[in-house]
């Protein structure tokens, strides 16, 4: 029945105005309309049909991911597409490819790391796509410890040139085979790439100065054949079907290939033609700056991830039907429904579902709004660096990399967890999910392990408290521990269960908790003659610390979000009450800390969960319209079960019909493997 809506009735219960929604969840009117409209020139071109990945073998797969980036590319030439639109149409053709490197570390790591005459260089060259290139840090076996990297880069001064080595060792220890010491993982590198910035020890005249990226040519611009001195190739399928397997993360090794000197990224240090290191009046670290962008935009990609997901798992949970009475329905019920299901419960109206459901969808909306600030963060703190002020450096670290944890795990979990409320369709992959989960699930790994990365965070907070009285006031996300002596002592003071909607309150109530654990932490720490050691001993705790003060940031950033004027009838209203599902869910989940550091008491617990389950009732009528907010297109979403008109069965059953393994009826292998089996079971059973 085309045409019909099935989840009309869900709409019209909005109590909200959809449009205005739309535009806060895009960040301005100009964003949602470059987003809407090229959305809609992605859904509507054939040429960037998705349906199929999960379907094609490897080959065939790239081949195609080739194909879309090269049209997509076209389109954005011939259109004349601005770098925003660029970067949208990229986003919404939703395939993972060599581009998303290009664009989103090859680029920024000339950006950040070159100088302007290097960047006068190579950045036209990269713009126009005349050369495509991939981030090349991380190695077979050096990921985390950036500073343990082992391929060498060793001025030579004859030539005036870089001799770039990845070292190969005949290991003793592992059984003795020869262990390689290659460059494993950049996506891109594998097949595409004609060029990577690597990250490799710098030597000259023998000394070691650590790990610098230069920029290495790995494929000739005539035939693709790698250069002299270098082999490449890709790393093998990855975890799921399509997937992340359009990229081509590959391996790298390098065997004394020489660049010239200028190809050092020289932005934060130099080597003169004398071979002299130099280095800028800048920070070490900033060699590290292309993570911290990519950090900054992964949290950003967090809530459409998970946004995704929730609009998938809450159009189907009101379409879904289980249990209750065969005789008579809810009023509210189209017509289709009532007829075929009538007084049937939709799963959405199990408070269960509730429970699950709309935290997830509060953490979308909690994650863009955060997204949305820790860009301005970003950009503030490269406006600062521009004129020598490296003062926020440090906190712009801990923020993006505490966030990038948080939101990454909470997004990959959520995204599971969607999966699961989507009862047995949602392990089809028509569904959508299983894709979206392998797809993202990296995320907790890549640019940065998340556990390697709260240990950052942890590490910054427990400088923050060692500092506290040294007269040192801490500003920006850890000004409050400014407070701390009052945070210490306050106790909360909720007494009804409608005061856990005072956002001063709640505010207080994360700082204290997020404080207590920090100092508690340094405490125990301060008993350990050697802090290193001690840091290790307790790192369980300090990781936990490090998640309480992230997430005291994703709080105060919603609280802050609704501080503004909001346009639009009852857009405000419903933000709170989901900004108040985002907080008291956490505060639930993590009850335990909340009451162990005694900030609140086990009763205004259970007033919290009562305002919980006040809110849940508030946001149902409008769950189908928070997610159609999102804007997404049937194609971006790619799932039968979320798709917009909620008319899943037809679809799903017509999907099945296409599967391959239903083009013909006797399935191929029938002849040699089942019908001799089923013979010889006919023949031992006439025995
Ligand atoms: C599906 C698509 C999603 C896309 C989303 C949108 C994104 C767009 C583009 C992305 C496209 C595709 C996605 C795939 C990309 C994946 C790419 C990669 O994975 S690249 C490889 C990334 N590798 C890592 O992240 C390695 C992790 N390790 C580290 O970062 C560091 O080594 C460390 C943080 C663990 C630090 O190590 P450590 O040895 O303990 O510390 P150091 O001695 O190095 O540092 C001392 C000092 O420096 C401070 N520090 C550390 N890092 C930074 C930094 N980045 N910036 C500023 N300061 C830093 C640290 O805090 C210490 O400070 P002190 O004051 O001395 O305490
Ligand atoms: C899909 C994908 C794409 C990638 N793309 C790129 C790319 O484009 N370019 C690139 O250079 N790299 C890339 N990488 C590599 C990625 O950045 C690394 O895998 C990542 O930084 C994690 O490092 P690792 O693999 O060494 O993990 P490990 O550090 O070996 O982690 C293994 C385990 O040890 C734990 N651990 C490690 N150190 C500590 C510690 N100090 N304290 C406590 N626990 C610890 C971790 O928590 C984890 O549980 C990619 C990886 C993936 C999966």
């Amino acid at each position: 029945m085309a045409g019909v809506d099935y989840l009309a009735d869900e709409r019209n219960k909005a109590e909200f105005d959809v449009d205005s929604m739309k535009i806060v969840w895009a960040g301005s009117r100009h964003t949602f309309e470059v987003a809407d409209r090229i959305s809609k020139l992605v859904a509507n071109d054939p040429a960037f049909r998705k349906d199929d990945r999960p379907m094609l073998p490897r080959k065939e797969l790239f081949k195609n991911t080739l194909r879309k980036a090269a049209y997509a590319w076209k389109l954005i030439t011939e259109l004349r597409l601005s770098e925003e639109e660029a970067s949208k149409l990229r986003f919404f053709v939703d395939e993972p490819a060599y581009t998303d490197l290009h664009w989103g570390m090859f680029v920024p790591a000339l950006k950040g790391q070159c100088t302007d005459e290097q960047q006068s260089k190579w950045l036209p060259l990269a713009y126009k796509m005349q050369i495509i290139g991939c981030y090349a840090q991380t190695e077979l076996g050096h990921g985390s410890n950036v500073q343990g990297l082992e391929t060498t880069a060793t001025f030579d001064p004859q030539t005036d040139e870089f001799v770039i080595h990845s070292p190969t060792l005949t290991s003793s220890k592992c059984y003795h085979t020869v262990e390689v010491l290659c460059t494993w993982w950049p996506g891109g590198l594998g097949k595409v790439s004609t060029h990577a910035v690597v990250y490799a020890r710098l030597i000259t005249d023998g000394k070691d100065h650590g790990v610098h990226g230069f920029i290495v040519q790995l494929r000739s611009m005539e035939d693709h054949k790698p250069l002299p001195g270098i082999t490449v190739g890709d790393i093998g399928m990855k975890f799921g079907n399509g997937a992340y397997n359009t990229m081509d993360n590959g391996v790298l090794t390098l065997d004394h290939v020489r660049i010239p000197r200028d190809q050092m990224m020289m932005r934060v240090s130099q080597v003169t033609r004398e071979g002299k290191y130099k280095q800028s009046d800048v920070p070490r670290q900033l060699v590290y700056g292309t993570m911290v962008y990519v950090r900054q935009k992964i949290v950003a990609d967090a809530s459409c991830a998970l946004s995704k997901a929730v609009c998938i798992a809450t159009r189907y949970s009101a379409v879904r039907r289980q249990f209750g009475s065969q005789n008579g329905g809810p009023e509210t019920q189209s017509a289709h429904y009532r007829k075929s299901y009538t007084g049937l419960i939709q799963v959405i109206d199990y408070k269960t579902q509730q429970n699950r459901l709309f935290p997830l969808l509060a953490s979308a909306y909690a994650f863009r709004f955060v997204g949305e600030w820790l860009k301005w963060l970003y950009t503030d703190v490269t406006q600062r660096l521009a004129v020598n002020d490296f003062s926020t450096l440090p906190e712009a670290h801990a923020c993006t990399a505490g966030l990038k944890s948080l939101t990454t795990t909470a997004t990959a979990d959520g995204i599971e967890e969607c999966r699961k409320l989507c009862g047995g369709h949602g392990y089809l992959c028509t569904s959508g999910l299983p894709e979206l989960f392998a797809v993202y699930v990296p995320a907790c790994t890549y640019e940065g392990d998340n556990i390697v990365l709260l240990l950052q965070v942890a590490r910054f907070l427990m400088k923050t408290v060692s500092q506290i009285g040294s007269g040192k006031q801490p500003v920006g996300t850890i000004a409050y521990m400014g407070r701390v002596e009052h945070l210490l002592k306050s106790r909360c003071s909720v007494q009804r269960a409608e005061d856990w909607l005072n956002p001063s309150q709640v505010l207080e109530a994360f700082e204290a908790r997020a404080a207590r654990m920090s100092v508690s932490c340094a405490q125990n720490l301060s008993k350990f003659s050697n802090p290193e050691e001690g840091f290790a001993e307790l790192s369980a705790d300090l990781v936990e610390a490090a998640v309480a003060h992230c997430q005291l940031i994703v709080v105060s950033k919603f609280l802050d979000k609704l501080q503004q004027d909001i346009p639009g009838k009852g857009v405000k209203q419903l933000l709170q009450a989901v900004c108040g599902i985002y907080y008291l869910s956490l505060l639930h989940k993590h009850q335990g800390e909340f009451l162990a550091t005694s900030y609140i008491t086990p009763k205004q617990a259970a007033l919290a969960s009562d305002q919980l389950r006040a809110l849940y009732s508030k946001v149902r009528p409008n769950a189908i319209a928070l997610v159609d907010s999102f804007n997404y297109t049937d194609h971006f979403l790619g799932s039968i079960l979320g798709c917009y008109d909620g008319n899943v069965y037809p679809k799903l059953y017509e999907a099945a019909k296409k599967d391959p393994l239903n083009d013909t009826v006797v399935p191929d292998g029938y002849h040699e493997y089942l019908k001799p089996l089923l013979k010889q079971q006919l023949h031992s059973a006439k025995l």
